[in-house]
């Protein structure tokens, strides 16, 4: 099978999410890094392109690259937007624009309207735009899925996901390059901390339990007080299939590293995850004892199997749930190129839809906290 070229725009050097990208693009073979527009200082982003070994395609600007892999016979299959959000809108229609395959970082744009307008793009095009919420290639949290729809916890009643960090807790971070623009109403709009990490964690209620947001009610706080959006936010929230949600997400709790966790309560069994033992996932069934379920076990489900790498008992981390979004757009891109179908097991990664979904969350979070928690829409008026 022939390599896929792959290219990407930000994610240069000290960057927090290029490495991750580029670890898990690579990881299976699928793509060969051939192309990018790695920093928004031209000299910079071709320095260190080069040293990356994209010799000619490593580019000053993405419309350099647009304009350069356009003309080649030989152009990129993917493209990775992973520059501040400000700029992911711009980037990405130009890219579908010109028949390119999409893997934008979160959040997908700046608002409900330029999601909306992605969304109906990639159907046009019928170019696959994708969004990166690489925290559900995670193998157990595909298991947690596929227990989820095939019963084996019962109806759910009550989802919390809970994304609180202390990495923004020092107010003396307020002109850190790395953290300023998170809370910059002109890089990131209405929200900081919700658009941020809460849509990861919402996003990925949503995938494990099957069901959109339909209405939530939210309490935003800017604990720093210099900030003008928020650090801190409380989310209720309901389902489609009528599964109540709260939510937590945070970047002043210290202790907390990445905390990004799941439980999900059925009518039948509870399931308990956690991204820092990302391994483990635990399974508590009705009048039955906690069960402990290992990454790598046999037989758990198609789709755990499926992104399972290492044996069982050696942990597996971040950058190889990322390489399970690239192997399942590998998966989609060659079946795109020969008109084949898909295994099922692998059409799981997050799309335009899912990143308008989170614009339209991220606007209800935001108004619902300017008014005293009042319970809001959360879906885009394309989907009402
Ligand atoms: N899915 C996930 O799990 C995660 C997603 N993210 C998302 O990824 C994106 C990037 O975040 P992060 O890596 O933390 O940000 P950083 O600020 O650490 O890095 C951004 C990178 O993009 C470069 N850049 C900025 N503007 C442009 C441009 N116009 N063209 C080319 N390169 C550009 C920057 O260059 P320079 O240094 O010169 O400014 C830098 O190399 C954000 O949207 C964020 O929300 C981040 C972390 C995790
Ligand atoms: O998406 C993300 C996941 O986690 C990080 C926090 O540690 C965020 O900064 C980032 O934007």
């Amino acid at each position: 099978m022939q390599k896929l070229n792959w290219g990407m725009i930000g994610g240069g050097e000290g960057s927090q999410i290029g490495p991750a990208h580029r670890l898990g693009a690579g990881l299976d073979g699928a793509f060969d890094f051939v192309a990018g527009a790695l920093d928004h200082r031209p000299e910079a982003g071709i320095t260190y392109g080069q040293r990356m070994g994209l010799a000619d395609r490593a580019y000053g600007s993405w419309q350099d690259m647009l304009a350069g892999e356009t003309a080649r016979p030989d152009r990129v299959d993917l493209v990775t937007v992973a520059t501040p959000n400000a700029t992911h809108f711009e980037i990405t229609k130009a890219f579908l624009e010109n028949g390119f395959n999409v893997l934008c970082e979160k959040p997908m744009t700046m608002t409900v309207e330029e999601g909306e307008e992605i969304v109906k793009l990639a159907r046009s095009t019928g170019k696959i735009c994708a969004v990166n919420y690489g925290y559900t290639g995670y193998s157990l949290v595909r298991h947690m899925r596929a227990m989820v729809a095939r019963g084996d916890i019962g109806k759910v009643r009550l989802v919390k996901a809970e994304f609180a960090h202390g990495h923004h807790a020092d107010a003396a971070d307020a002109d850190n390059p790395r953290v300023r623009w998170r809370y910059d109403p002109a890089q990131v709009g209405v929200s900081a901390q919700f658009a941020d990490c809460g849509i990861h964690a919402m996003h990925m209620a949503s995938f494990v339990c099957g069901q959109e947001v339909t209405r939530l009610s939210a309490d935003t706080v800017s604990c720093i007080d210099v900030r003008v959006l928020e650090d801190d936010a409380m989310v209720n929230f309901r389902m489609d299939g009528g599964t109540v949600g709260r939510l937590w997400t945070s970047s002043i709790a210290l202790g907390r590293q990445h905390g990004l966790t799941l439980q999900v309560f059925g009518e039948t069994g509870g399931l308990r995850w956690a991204q820092e033992q990302p391994n483990q996932l635990y399974h508590m069934p009705l009048n039955g004892r906690l069960q402990v379920i290992e990454r790598g076990e046999g037989n758990l489900s198609p789709e755990a199997d499926r992104t399972s790498r290492v044996t069982v008992g050696h942990a597996e981390g971040m950058p190889l749930a990322f390489a399970n979004i690239y192997s399942d757009l590998a998966e989609a891109i060659r079946a795109q190129k020969e008109g084949s179908p898909m295994d099922p097991a692998a059409n799981l990664y997050p799309r335009a839809e899912d990143g308008l979904r989170s614009m339209a969350a991220v606007y209800a979070v935001a108004a619902s906290g300017q008014q005293d928690g009042a319970w809001l829409d959360a879906r885009p008026p394309m989907f009402r």
